[in-house]
């Protein structure tokens, strides 16, 4: 079975939500809330994850979802969900019939909470689900870095399209990447991959999509010369083993620190070459929606993504991957090579603890 509907469906939904991040990265207030977790959420967050749900409830109403955010803070917290509808009631794609498409605006105040809610599905091995992170990133789209909105679709556990927006990534495939450069004008790319049918990237529009074109990883004759991609926030990812993996591996480039799924992006359109996310916690797991449509997009541009153990990453768990630990990605070819050198590098630390 192909997934273009899917796709594209997937691309357009993504390409409304930006309109709307897009919108409140610009505003002073972003209503930031803090979460059980002590994580931050945004009114960016919410929005974007009741425009995503909205558009997939109109296409695909049997589906479910399994979305990090949910609305019970904002039953509670009346003047943080009007700031919200105020957004999410305008946001539209300048084209009417791709925005008719994903459905228009949503209806009410209400069930904009209700849609928020439809996130909630428990995932696992059996059946059609999407996985979405509506601002991936939020430290760094609250810092004015990186930050994507990602949304993959698993089917019977295994990822088969995804999709990411990464409205403060450059255009051009080749431009140099930092994690401090953000809402340059020009900037804004969507990123996406069908499994077995390569992945693309085009510019981010207000409208229809733009024209794609395949992207691939760039080739690396010797894992010496790979420029290796990382997380800004080190309490997501254990920069110093990251480090000692890369000094191991004979990498003299500096790490590029993003926040985000912009990582796997990066690397998928041969912007940086490996991408290491070495736990930073025993007991922590990853959640899908951080990882799913990135892990495709990977995959699909030629390279592999697994755990630190060289495992796949394993969508079928529930909401986290439960049976993984970190996240190795790199060319095919050199995987194996940057797997060795991450065990070697936790070995050597468990052994000193
Ligand atoms: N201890 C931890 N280890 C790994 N990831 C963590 C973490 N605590 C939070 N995260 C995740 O890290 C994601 C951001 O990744 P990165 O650091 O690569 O930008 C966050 O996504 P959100 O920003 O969507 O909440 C969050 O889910
Ligand atoms: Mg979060
Ligand atoms: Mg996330
Ligand atoms: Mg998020």
């Amino acid at each position: 079975m192909s997934y273009q509907q899917e796709r594209y469906i997937a691309e357009l939904a993504v390409q409304r939500a930006c309109l709307l991040t897009q919108k409140v990265f610009f505003e002073k207030a972003k209503g930031t809330v803090s979460k059980d977790d002590k994580s931050p959420v945004t009114i960016g967050d919410f929005g974007a994850q009741a425009l995503i749900i909205s558009a997939i409830r109109k296409n695909f109403p049997n589906d479910e979802i399994v979305a990090e955010e949910e609305a019970s803070s904002l039953r509670e917290d009346k003047n943080l969900s009007a700031e919200i509808w105020r957004l999410v009631k305008d946001i539209k794609l300048d084209d009417a019939e791709s925005d008719n498409i994903l459905g228009g605006p949503l209806a009410s105040e209400e069930s904009m909470l209700d849609i928020i809610d439809n996130g909630n599905s428990a995932g696992g091995p059996k059946g059609r689900i999407w996985a979405l992170d509506p601002i991936d990133g939020t430290k760094g789209f609250l810092r004015g870095g990186q930050y994507a909105v990602c949304l993959g679709l698993m089917v019977d556990g295994d990822v088969k399209v995804g999709a990411i927006g990464t409205p403060n990534l450059p255009i051009d495939d080749a431009a140099p990447i930092d994690a401090s450069q953000s809402a340059a004008a020009g900037n804004g790319v969507l990123f996406s991959a069908i499994l077995g049918e390569g992945a693309t990237s085009r510019p981010l529009t207000s409208g229809t999509l733009a024209a794609s074109k395949p992207i691939s990883m760039r080739p690396v004759a010797k894992i010496s010369d790979a420029v290796f991609c990382e997380g800004v926030e080190a309490g997501h990812s254990a920069q110093g083993d990251n480090a000692a993996v890369a000094e191991l591996l004979g990498i003299t480039a500096p790490s590029v620190r993003l926040d985000s799924q912009a990582k796997y992006c990066s690397i998928a359109r041969g912007a940086g070459d490996v991408y290491l996310r070495l736990p930073v916690k025993k007991d922590y797991q990853e959640k899908i929606w951080d990882h799913a449509a990135g892990d495709l997009i990977v995959r699909e541009a030629g390279g592999q993504v697994t755990d630190i153990y060289g495992n796949r990453l394993d969508f079928s768990k529930g909401r986290t991957l439960a049976a993984n630990k970190g996240v190795v990605a790199a060319p095919k070819a050199h995987q194996d090579q940057v797997i060795a050198a991450v065990k070697s590098v936790l070995k050597l630390k468990s052994v000193l603890k």
